[in-house]
C-alpha cells in the first residue's frame, strides 16, 4: 500500500518524460489508450487536461479513472520488480532414475556457485536442467522436487512469466523476430524494466562481443548471428538484464565463445549457474559436479585441489585444441602435434 502512495505521488508530480525514463513500459500504457501524443514535458494531469474528453470516453474513462489505471499499472510493475524474496539458494530433492530407483540425494546450491552436470549422452543431463527450469514439484518423469530458499513453490510462483526465476540458454537458440541487435536489447531492457537502460544495453553489447569469437555490430540482425554469437549475446543478456537469479546452460562448449569468461561474468552478477557439459575444462571449473547415470543423480563431487591444479594443464591442452580448430577454420594445414606440444 505504501508503494501505491509513492507511485501516486510520482504520477502527480513528475512529467510524463520523467516517468517514461524510469518506467519505459508506461509508453505502452499510453499507446493502448491512443494517448501516445500527450505532451511529455507536462505532468499526467496537465497533459490530460489538454485532450478532448471524447478521446477518453471512447475507453469508458475520464481523467480521474485513467490516472488510477496508470497508478495500478505502475504498482503492478514495481511490485513484480521489488517484492520477490531474493533467491539465496536452490535445492534439488532427488526423485528416481529411469529404472524407477530412488536417487536419495538432496543438494543445495547458493548464489555465486557454479555446478556442472556431467554424464554420458542420453543419461539425463538436460532432463535435470528441465526439472530446474520448470521448478518441478514431483510432477515430471523424474519426480524431483525443487525448493527455492528451502521452500516448495506454489503454481503461481512457478509459472509467473513476468518474474521468471530461471533463465535457460539451450543448445539451439533460434531468434524468431527480425530485429537488429540494438532493437533486440532495447526490447529486453524495456520489458525487464532496466534502470539506466542505455548503459545496460551498451554493457551487454560490449560484453557479448568480448565473449564471441567473431565480432558483430548493433545493426546486425539477430537472425544473422552465428550460434556462438547468439549464445554470447544471451549470456550477456542473462548477466546484465535478466532478473532471473538461476541460469541454466545446456552445452556451451561447441558455441565457440570464451567459456571461462562467460561463467565468471554470470557468477559476478550473483547468479546460481548450472551447466550441462561434456567439456573437462568447464566441468572442472565448477565448484561441484553432478554425475548423471541412467537418468538419476549418481554422485555429487566437489572439485578437488588436485583437479584445480590439473586445470592449468587442461587449459594448455584446450588452447592447443583451439589453435587447431582455428587453423582448420582458416584453411591452414595442421602440423604434427610434436611441434606444438
Ligand atoms: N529419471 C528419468 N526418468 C525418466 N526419463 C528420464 C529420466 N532422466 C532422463 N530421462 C529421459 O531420457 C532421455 C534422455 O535424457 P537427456 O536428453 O536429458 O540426456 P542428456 O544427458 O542431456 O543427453 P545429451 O548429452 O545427448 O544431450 C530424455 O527423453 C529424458 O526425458
Amino acid at each position: 500500500m505504501a508503494q501505491n502512495v509513492k507511485i501516486r505521488e510520482i504520477v502527480k508530480d513528475k512529467t510524463i518524460a520523467e516517468i517514461i525514463t524510469n518506467y519505459p513500459v508506461v509508453q505502452d500504457f499510453f499507446l493502448n489508450y491512443n494517448l501516445q501524443d500527450l505532451q511529455k514535458n507536462l505532468t499526467v494531469s496537465q497533459a490530460l487536461e489538454k485532450i478532448l474528453t471524447e478521446q477518453l470516453e471512447e475507453f469508458g474513462l475520464d481523467v480521474f479513472s485513467l490516472t488510477e489505471e496508470l497508478v495500478k499499472f505502475m504498482a503492478t510493475l514495481v511490485n513484480n520488480r521489488e517484492e520477490r524474496e531474493k533467491v539465496q539458494n536452490i535445492t534439488i530433492i532427488g526423485g528416481r532414475n529411469k529404472q524407477g530407483e530412488a536417487e536419495n540425494v538432496t543438494l543445495t546450491m547458493a548464489v555465486g556457485e557454479v555446478i556442472s552436470i556431467v554424464g554420458p549422452t542420453g543419461s539425463g543431463k538436460s532432463r535435470l536442467l528441465g526439472d530446474i527450469e520448470c521448478l518441478a514439484q514431483c510432477d515430471t518423469p523424474t519426480r524431483r522436487q525443487i525448493l527455492i530458499n528451502d521452500h516448495p513453490l506454489s503454481d503461481e510462483e512457478r509459472f509467473d512469466m513476468g518474474n521468471k526465476m530461471v533463465a535457460q540458454l539451450s543448445q539451439n537458440m533460434n531468434f524468431v523476430m527480425d530485429l537488429n541487435v540494438a532493437e533486440f536489447l532495447a526490447m529486453h531492457a524495456k520489458s525487464r524494466l532496466c534502470e539506466n537502460s542505455e548503459q545496460v544495453i551498451k554493457q551487454c553489447f560490449v560484453c557479448a562481443n568480448e565473449l564471441a569469437g567473431e565480432k558483430f555490430t548493433m545493426d546486425t540482425k539477430v537472425t544473422q548471428l552465428s550460434g556462438g554469437q547468439s549464445r554470447a549475446l544471451m549470456i550477456a543478456d542473462a548477466a546484465y538484464m535478466s532478473s532471473s537469479p538461476i541460469v541454466l546452460i545446456d552445452e556451451i562448449e561447441n558455441a565457440g565463445i570464451d567459456r571461462k569468461q562467460a561463467i565468471s561474468l554470470l557468477t559476478e552478477n550473483e547468479k546460481i549457474v548450472l551447466i550441462s557439459t561434456h567439456d573437462p575444462l568447464l566441468a572442472l571449473s565448477a565448484d561441484k559436479r553432478i554425475v548423471i547415470k541412467n537418468g538419476g543423480i549418481h554422485k555429487i563431487m566437489e572439485t578437488s585441489d588436485e583437479e584445480i591444479e590439473s586445470l592449468k594443464d587442461i587449459e594448455k591442452l584446450d588452447t592447443i585444441m583451439l589453435g587447431i580448430r582455428q587453423q582448420l577454420r582458416h584453411g591452414e594445414r595442421v602440423y604434427p602435434l610434436k611441434f606444438v606440444l
